[in-house]
Order: structure tokens, then sequence, then C-alpha cells
């Protein structure tokens, strides 16, 4: 056992002639709490597809919880794997509740509420939904939600079969200034629980990194420009080369800015 809950080696992702990724070496270990961040098409995205084993590589190799992606059963690891962004709100069918929502990802789906559910995952759910700050919506379909609200119930979906691996693509895209400083609130609280899932969190913007969070892996068109712990990474040099314009970063406490220099 090395305590690597995601490996990637010498990751390639091909579409035509486009590289989504390019030879990307990478290992998230146990406890630890990653940010990823890059500009527009950098191939964040990708990345979280290639870790939730929704998108296999064109060449290279990808370990989840210390077990090769093709040579185990996918579904078994994606249930020990949470996932929340975009590609899950996509799929929720109109009239889904919120509690349905998260109750169905014990069950491996994205859906309706259906009979087989047991209490105890009904109580989860609704623990889970409070916990997150929307236990008084668990009622309401996840269309009549707003975008805070939504993001919120998918991080609680993603926690609800007590994942050992957690990735959020984007969780604060689309927030108000308080929903986001709420929800970056939540996710360092969630950072700090020692017993909490390992983490990886895809944003744009350094503000997003919430406190307690350990790593960085800086992408650009594909390629990691700088991978390791947020004091060697988040420098104006690296940042500045991920998104191609000259930066300056500060560190305030645990949470960080950059604007342009
Ligand atoms: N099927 C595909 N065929 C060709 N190009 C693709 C395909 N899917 C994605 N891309 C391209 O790959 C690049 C990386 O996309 P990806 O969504 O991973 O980036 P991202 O960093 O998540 O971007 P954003 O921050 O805008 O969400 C983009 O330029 C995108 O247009």
């Amino acid at each position: 056992m090395d305590g690597r809950v995601l490996g990637l080696d010498g990751v390639t992702v091909r579409r035509g002639k486009a590289e989504l990724l390019s030879g990307i070496d990478w290992s998230v270990r146990e406890g630890e709490r990653w940010a990823v961040l890059g500009p527009n098409g950098a191939g964040k995205t990708t990345l979280l597809n290639v870790a939730h084993t929704q998108l296999h590589p064109t060449e290279g190799r990808v370990e989840v919880l210390e077990e090769r992606v093709g040579a185990v059963d996918v579904f078994e690891l994606r249930a020990m794997v949470g996932y929340a962004g975009a590609a899950v709100a996509a799929r929720v069918e109109e009239g889904t509740t919120a509690l349905d929502l998260v109750v169905s990802a014990a069950y491996g789906y994205v859906g309706r509420f259906r009979e087989e559910y047991g209490s105890p995952d009904l109580g989860r759910a609704r623990s889970l939904l409070g916990h997150w700050g929307v236990g008084d919506l668990a009622d309401r379909t996840f269309h009549t939600l707003s975008e805070g609200e939504r993001k919120r119930v998918l991080i609680a979906r993603a926690l609800m079969s007590d994942p050992e691996l957690l990735l959020l693509d984007e969780p604060a895209a689309g927030l108000d200034l308080g929903g986001r400083e709420d929800l970056v609130r939540r996710l360092g609280k969630l950072a700090l629980n020692e017993d909490s899932p390992s983490l990886v969190v895809v944003s744009h913007h350094v503000e997003e990194i919430p406190a307690g969070f350990t790593h960085a892996l800086l992408l650009r068109e594909g390629s990691a420009v700088a991978a390791g712990p947020l004091d060697e990474v988040m420098t104006p040099d690296l940042l500045s080369e991920t998104f191609g314009l000259t930066l300056k970063v500060e560190r305030d406490g645990e949470r960080w800015t950059a604007r342009a220099a």
C-alpha cells in the first residue's frame, strides 16, 4: 500500500487531432486535498472524467484506490468515488427532488424515487442535505433550486456513498460572492476534518481554494505546469505561466488571491 488514492501515469487523451491531456503524471495520496487550477479549456474536466473512470485515456495508466482501471469492475470502483459536477446536473430528470437525487447515489444512479430506498438511506440523505444547509429543500424538485442550492445538493449527493475520494468539478461556478464564500467555508470545514475523504476540487480561481487544502495541480493546454504542495506551486511565476498573463499572487491566512500585475 502506498496510500495512493489516485494515480495517473503518462495519461494522454486524444480526440481526433486534439490532445486534451498530454502525458499527465499525478498522484493523490490519502488525506490530501488538491485544487486543480487552470484557464478555460485547460483539460480540467477531462482530467476529472479520467479520475472518475468515465473516460479512458488514449495512452497511460490510471489507478483509483489502488486498483488499476481496466482491470476491475468500474461500477464497484465508482461507488467509492464521489463526484459532483455539471455532468451529473445535466442528467437530472424533470421532477426529481433533491432528496431523490441524493439518496439515489447510494444505488448508483441519478434518479427519481424508487420503492427500494431504505429508511437509513433516506435518513442519511436528509442529514447530508441538512449538513450542507439545504435540509429544508429536500422535497423541492432539483430544477426549481437556485444555482447555489443545486451545488450544495450535488455535494451532498457525492458524499452519500461515504466515498474514499471526492471529486468536485467547479463547485463554486455561477455562485454570487456570498454563495461562494459560504461554499468555500463549508469545503474548508470538510477539508479540515480528518475523517473526510481525499479531495480534488477543480476551479478557475485561486480565491476558491478553501482552507485546509494542501496541494495544487496547475494545468495549461492539457499539460501539467506544476503539481505539489500549495506553498511550492502557488507562485506568481507558475500561476502566470498557467493562466497566460502576469499575475500578482497573495496569501492571506489560508486563502489566496490573484490579479493581473
Ligand atoms: N470530444 C472532444 N473533441 C475535441 N475536443 C474536445 C472534446 N472534448 C473536449 N474537447 C476540448 O478539450 C479541451 C479541454 O476541455 P475540458 O472541458 O477538459 O477543459 P476545462 O479545463 O474543464 O475547461 P473549462 O474551464 O472551460 O470548463 C477544450 O479545448 C475542449 O474544447
